[in-house]
């Protein structure tokens, strides 16, 4: 949908902000700029809707050159989103949101109608509408903002570093909604950041940019995590992108133990009948199959457990729906090195060590096997 083309921005000073960019943006997903401070990102979006004009290249929108449809119709295909949602102080939330809609000459009613059901939709309660944004949370104005620049349903949405004022709690949450919202309405996105967990977490693709205004890789989040262009790219993914990268692997695969499951009501039968040599400990779970805490095996006894003797088993990840980075996490995290599989219920499905985590991600990336899903 858009395609940038060979684009250089040369300001007047003489500062070259983007070199001779090109970049091919798919449709509806998300596509993301990150690079250090003054490598051209915000030049490089702005250019994207003309509020910066590029001074070589070509930008085609739909295959056509943006230069070639008036401007207002341009930015009105486009919602644009910044940092502090830029959101006008004297209008309430939902007059803030019903803003473009009004500039296309829809009824108040009509508008400030589309702004309640946008308000649901980026997880606003209802009852803010009528406040100022001062009364509002610095992530409240944010998805206010977000709210906003999908009012008049643009097809596309710049975001420029939409979230980087808030506290890394908010801005995960903004983040989860951002997919969400983009699974419902397949936007095509472009956002700005110069975070590369926030890029690997939400891009579809990420373009790498280096200080000068070049592109220094362009690939999806796996394939930058694997495959890093050159050193710049490496030292700019972090030490950890190894660790990283395993959020990329299904969980789905993992050979997930049952022998040392055992329910709290068990008999006595049942329970010299449980455990493994593999695992030196039993998961005692309740009678609906949640976990409670491990155990040695010589420790229970029928007709109930001694709470004081179970050993934590840490958190639980959610088998298939979790990466193995999760997994691992998990088995890290676990007093025992084992990690508790359960399902979307939350009952166990079965438990599995950091060894055989250990050889799943030796498999998986002998196989080159990621999937994009688990990402999030
Ligand atoms: N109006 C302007 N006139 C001259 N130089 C400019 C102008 N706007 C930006 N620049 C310069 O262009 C370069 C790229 O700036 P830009 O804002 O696009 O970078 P950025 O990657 O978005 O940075 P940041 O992450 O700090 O926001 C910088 O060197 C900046 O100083």
């Amino acid at each position: 949908m858009i395609r940038i083309d060979s684009v250089t921005k040369r300001y007047p000073d003489g500062t070259v902000a983007v070199d001779r960019l090109s970049l091919e943006i798919p449709d509806r997903s998300i596509t993301v700029l990150v690079g250090p401070s003054g490598c051209g990102k915000t030049t490089t979006l702005r250019m994207i809707n003309r509020m910066v004009e590029p001074s070589e290249g070509t930008i085609l929108i739909d295959g056509k050159d943006s230069r070639q449809q008036p401007v207002n119709t341009l930015r009105r295909s486009m919602g644009y989103v910044i940092q502090n949602a830029g959101l006008f102080q004297h209008r309430t939330i939902v007059d803030n949101i019903a803003t473009v809609p009004r500039m296309l000459g829809w009824g108040k009613e009509k508008a400030r109608a589309r702004a309640r059901e946008l308000m649901e939709r980026v997880g606003l309660d209802g009852s803010l509408a009528k406040r100022y944004p001062y009364q509002l949370s610095g992530g409240q104005q944010q998805r206010v903002g977000v709210a906003r620049a999908l009012a008049a349903d643009p097809p596309v949405l710049l975001m420029d570093e939409p979230f980087s004022a808030v506290d890394p709690i908010v801005r995960k949450g903004l983040q989860d909604e951002l997919l969400r919202i983009q699974d419902e309405l397949g936007k095509t996105i472009v956002f700005v950041t110069h975070d590369i967990d926030e890029a690997v977490k939400i891009g579809t693709m990420v373009a790498v940019m280096r200080t000068g205004g070049k592109l220094a890789q362009y690939a999806p989040p796996a394939e930058l995590l694997s495959n890093p262009a050159d050193a710049f790219v490496e030292d700019f993914l972090g030490t950890d992108r190894g660790i990283r990268r395993l959020s990329f692997f299904p969980s789905a695969g993992l050979r997930l133990l049952t022998a040392p499951v055992v329910a709290v009501d068990a008999t006595a039968e049942q329970i010299a009948a449980r455990g493994t040599a593999e695992a030196p400990y039993l998961l005692v779970t309740d009678v609906d199959g949640r976990p409670l805490g491990w155990i040695e095996p010589g420790d229970l006894t029928a007709g109930g457990v001694d709470a004081a003797r179970l050993v934590s088993y840490g958190r639980p990840f959610v088998v298939g729906t979790d990466s193995l980075r999760a997994a691992l996490d998990c088995a890290v995290l676990s007093p025992t090195g084992w990690a508790v599989g359960v399902d979307a219920e939350g009952r166990v499905a079965g438990v599995v060590s950091q060894q055989a985590i250990g050889e799943a991600i030796r498999k998986a990336h002998a196989e080159g096997r990621t999937d994009a899903q688990v990402a999030r």
